[in-house]
């Protein structure tokens, strides 16, 4: 008699942010088609938001086997999901989510009727407890850390920065960094993540994500959303200590323009995109978390109208901060955004960097936009805000010279000169590199591209990590 071959029962769980549950629901739509069993733990706050503003669940369905599970992010309904309560976040993963989680992973482990038991867990790498759980239970882990390898790796290095005596530092922020190899002679200090900043080096969150960045190691595999030609070097230098990494980005290049936006989109800019000359416009946006200031949002606005650059701004309605509550908008900046603009609460991203009439991105530089991006071969310009995104806006200008890095300033009158030389005086040059990467990232997620065989090596490792039936 023919042995029933074991399907596997794959339980995904990000850390419950828009950045993050979203490359993992790219990462579960790519394993869906190899007739996985996969349980997809979301926070109830973002599930309701994903239900609400998306087609995920329809989309979903046509994988029977595919469900979606839920557990509390530890906040009041209310609260706001952005980097203000990512300390309290944190607090809540250790104190409350933390059993909950082992109660599901208990359940799930129990032969089931119309699922068999738990056999992988790939958890976000910054989950406190993940990877002690999975131990307990004996079940295989893959961590997900869903930023760049070269913030990865920046990260990762700390401890010995900190040996060397490089950190912490005090004083000239554009000091060279000696101990992160392969970052020598361009990696500042301004450009380490920005948990290495004085006033936030040592806090708690920089405790947390430094712990959990050396945990690693201690997960059966790795995966990061990124490919080989983009990040080579630097995903070398992490196999010495994390041999088992599965380099498979772009993700969200490989399920078409699928949302998992957690706010409502407005469509209404696409028709404003169709009617603007191709590369002519300016696209804004400074991610989920990120909250500005009043006054950074007027320098930013003086920058975007006196450069006459057309542009299309995302506004979170969650992202301002601080300063009048209803101060004047002076009558230059109506007028401006009159003629040339369009401010949303939130935009199709993905289908706004593929629009022909998009020239340049004024990022965050989060991970996820930062490959979106590259990927549609729009230049950027980068004005970082926190963690990973100062190391990443450093590579895209002096790495893969796709961009300006404008860290650390947003004063209206380098904003609208950075805006220039990326529209005007640079842009055959940024628009030729950015295209070089674009091509590559296609190729690597074609047949026989590096980040296809990695998906199809972590799609196998995942299989025979199953045990067969008894
Ligand atoms: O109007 C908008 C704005 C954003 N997005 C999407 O939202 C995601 C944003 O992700 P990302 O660019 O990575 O930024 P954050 O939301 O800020 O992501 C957090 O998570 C990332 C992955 O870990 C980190 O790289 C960032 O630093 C961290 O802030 C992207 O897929 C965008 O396409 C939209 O669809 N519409
Ligand atoms: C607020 C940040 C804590 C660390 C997370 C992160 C990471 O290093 O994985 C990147 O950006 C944010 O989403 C998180």
């Amino acid at each position: 008699m023919e042995r029933e071959v074991p399907v596997p029962h794959v339980l995904i769980f990000p850390f419950p942010l828009q950045g993050h549950m979203n490359s993992m629901l790219k990462l579960a739509e790519l394993l869906c088609p190899a007739y996985f069993y996969i349980t997809f733990l979301n926070s109830d706050h973002n599930h309701k938001r994903l239900l609400r503003f998306t087609d995920a669940e329809a989309r979903f369905r046509r994988w029977p086997k595919f469900r979606f599970e839920t557990i509390t992010d530890g906040l009041q309904a209310d609260d706001p999901r952005s980097i203000e309560l990512i300390f309290e976040m944190f607090e809540a993963s250790e104190s409350i989510i933390r059993a909950l989680f082992r109660d599901l992973v208990i359940s799930l482990s129990r032969p089931q009727q119309e699922t068999p038991p738990l056999s992988c867990i790939i958890a976000d790498g910054i989950i406190p407890f993940a990877i002690d759980v999975a131990d307990e239970f004996k079940i295989p882990i893959i961590s997900f850390r869903t930023v760049s390898a070269c913030s990865f790796w920046a990260y990762f290095c700390i401890p010995k920065l900190i040996a060397a005596g490089e950190l912490p530092f005090q004083g000239d922020m554009d000091v060279l960094i000696k101990c992160v190899p392969g970052m020598e002679g361009f990696l500042r200090r301004r450009d380490l993540p920005s948990f290495c900043r004085p006033e936030e080096f040592n806090g708690p969150v920089f405790q947390s994500v430094l712990r959990l960045t050396q945990e690693t190691t201690r997960a059966s595999g790795f995966i990061l959303n990124s490919f080989e030609d983009l990040e080579g070097p630097i995903l070398s230098e992490i196999r010495s200590h994390l041999p088992n990494l599965y380099a498979i980005g772009p993700l969200h290049a490989q399920s078409g323009f699928a949302s998992n936006s957690l706010w409502e989109v407005d469509r209404s800019c696409m028709t404003w995109l169709d009617s603007r000359p191709s590369n002519s416009v300016v696209y804004v946006s400074f991610g989920s978390l990120a909250v500005v200031k009043r006054e950074t949002l007027l320098e930013f606005w003086y920058g975007l109208v006196r450069s006459e650059k057309h542009f299309l701004w995302v506004v979170r309605p969650d992202s301002i901060t601080g300063g009048v509550v209803n101060p004047e908008i002076p009558v230059v900046l109506l007028e401006g955004t009159k003629e040339r603009g369009c401010i949303v609460g939130w935009a199709p991203q993905e289908e706004v960097l593929a629009h022909p009439a998009v020239g340049g991105f004024l990022t965050h530089s989060g991970w996820n936009s930062t490959l979106e991006s590259i990927y549609a071969g729009v230049p950027m310009i980068c004005w970082p805000c926190l963690a990973d995104q100062q190391t990443n806006s450093r590579f895209v200008s002096e790495v893969w010279r796709v961009g300006v890095d404008m860290k650390d300033t947003c004063e209206r009158g380098t904003v609208e000169k950075m805006l220039k030389d990326v529209m005007e005086k640079r842009k055959e040059e940024l628009m030729g590199s950015v295209d070089k990467l674009a091509k590559l990232a296609r190729s690597s997620i074609g047949e026989g591209g590096s980040s296809r065989s990695n998906l199809d090596r972590l799609i196998q490792d995942i299989r025979s990590k199953t045990p067969s039936c008894p």
